[in-house]
């Protein structure tokens, strides 16, 4: 299959910001495609849905975490060609949330500096954004 033929998937992230400029990140739990690595929260923009609106969604499945679209900023994003498909990834950040983050799918998750970001193996997808999280925080 040639790059042009894999569909392009969206997925819309979120880098959760805490007082102390740490990063949340959460490990991709057992069974799951790239299982063991950490990401940010988020997942696939479904149908009716603008990405903002799958951030709050997923906020709220993944970490009972509750936001609006007016906390939501556009920092990049990740084009990256997997094996089965091509991920199309904005990735907003967001400073003012309610709630504190509560793992509810079992996952693992980790207040992080973004320059420790490096010490956790993240989907190749990743390591691009994180230089941008450096220069933001
Ligand atoms: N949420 C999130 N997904 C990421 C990141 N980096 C990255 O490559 N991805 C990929 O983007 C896709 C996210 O979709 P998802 O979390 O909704 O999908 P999933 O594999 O759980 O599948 P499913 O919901 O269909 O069961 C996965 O293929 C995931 O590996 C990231 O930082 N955050």
């Amino acid at each position: 299959m040639d790059a042009g033929a894999k569909p392009v998937v969206l997925v819309a992230a979120c880098a959760l910001i805490d007082a102390d400029g740490r990063v949340l990140i959460a490990q991709r739990p057992e069974g799951k495609l790239m299982a063991g690595l950490w990401e940010f929260p988020g997942g696939k923009v479904e149908a009716g849905e603008t990405p903002e609106e799958t951030v709050i969604r997923e906020l709220r499945e993944e970490l009972s975490v509750e936001t609006k679209v007016a906390c939501l900023a556009p920092l990049t994003f990740a084009s990256h060609t997997y094996e089965s498909f091509h991920l199309l990834m904005p990735l907003f950040v967001c400073r003012r949330f309610w709630g504190t983050p509560h793992p509810n799918e079992g996952q693992a998750i980790k207040w992080v500096r973004p320059l420790k970001l490096r010490d956790y193996p993240m989907p190749p997808a990743d390591a691009p954004l994180i230089p941008f999280l450096i220069d933001l925080l």
